[in-house]
């Protein structure tokens, strides 16, 4: 397996605060890494570095060897990276398929042209997307009216509209009803496994990383402080102490 994004010595304070603080990782090619860890360890921080949301004050982030630092996140965005949100982004007053197709334009670059559903190619291809995401269902629903599982998968698949090769996602089960959960994270793994869609994403569900991620990252005050398999990482003491007893007060049921 390759290197597909490779992060080296990252640093970033706001103020006193070190948000990034040496922050070395490299992430391989289709690997699902979930990254956990505390309140505040600068999780979110490494994602917005990652899509050019945040520039560090030094370091380096390639992306296939690219550098991709200083690059605006348009530019990061069609080099094949893409991103979900902690709270989705949805255009609230649309449908789920408008939304979709409205993420299909986007990528065609024919966003203001507005109305893609009357382009019959978008539509196409944003009924397939909904269909490979199980949301053929609720293509016709307005976004503001959905359950969180649903919003959070409409979100998704439209990142994964634009081709993305790399997937970061921002909490992809915050808010998502306990019996919606593994619903929705098996959906977006199958889908992103099919698609080949290398994936990295901040989740504070141990359950989920343990079902899911091939390598677990735990961060801690800006730094890496463990990585390696679910099944080591979650059933070390330290990080059951300092990292899943602060956010769930649970032992995750890979480690039990
Ligand atoms: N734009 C900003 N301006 C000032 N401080 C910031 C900014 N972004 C992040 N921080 C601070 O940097 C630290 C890391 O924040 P970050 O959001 O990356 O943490 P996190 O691990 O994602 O936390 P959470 O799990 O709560 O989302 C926090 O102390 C936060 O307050």
């Amino acid at each position: 397996m390759s290197v597909l994004l490779s992060a080296q010595d990252l640093q970033l304070a706001f103020g006193g605060v070190k948000a990034a603080d040496g922050i070395n990782l490299d992430v391989m090619e289709r690997e699902f890494l979930a990254i956990i860890g505390p309140n505040g360890a600068g999780k979110t921080t490494f994602i917005n570095m990652s899509t050019g949301h945040l520039r560090p004050q030094a370091g380096s982030i390639t992306y296939q060897g690219r550098q991709v630092l200083g690059m605006k996140p348009r530019a990061i965005v069609r080099m094949g990276i893409a991103r979900s949100f902690q709270l989705p982004q949805l255009f609230t007053e649309h449908t789920v398929l408008e939304n979709a197709a409205m993420a299909v334009a986007a990528r065609e670059g024919t966003f203001s042209a507005f109305r893609p559903l009357l382009r019959p190619a978008f539509r196409a291809e944003a009924e397939e997307l909904l269909e490979r995401f199980g949301l053929t269902a609720a293509a016709h629903q307005r976004a503001d009216a959905l359950n969180e599982g649903t919003r959070k998968l409409t979100d998704i698949a439209m990142a994964v509209a634009m081709k993305p090769r790399l997937l970061l996602m921002d909490e992809p089960t915050s808010g998502v009803a306990a019996a919606d959960k593994m619903a929705v994270v098996e959906t977006l793994a199958r889908v992103l496994r099919e698609a080949g869609v290398t994936a990295v994403f901040v989740e504070h569900d141990m359950d989920v990383v343990a079902r899911i991620a091939d390598r677990v990252a735990v961060w801690g005050q800006g730094r890496i402080v463990a990585l390696g398999p679910p099944e080591q990482v979650l059933a070390d003491p330290t990080v059951q102490r300092d990292v899943i007893g602060i956010q769930t007060g649970e032992v995750p049921h890979a480690a039990a």
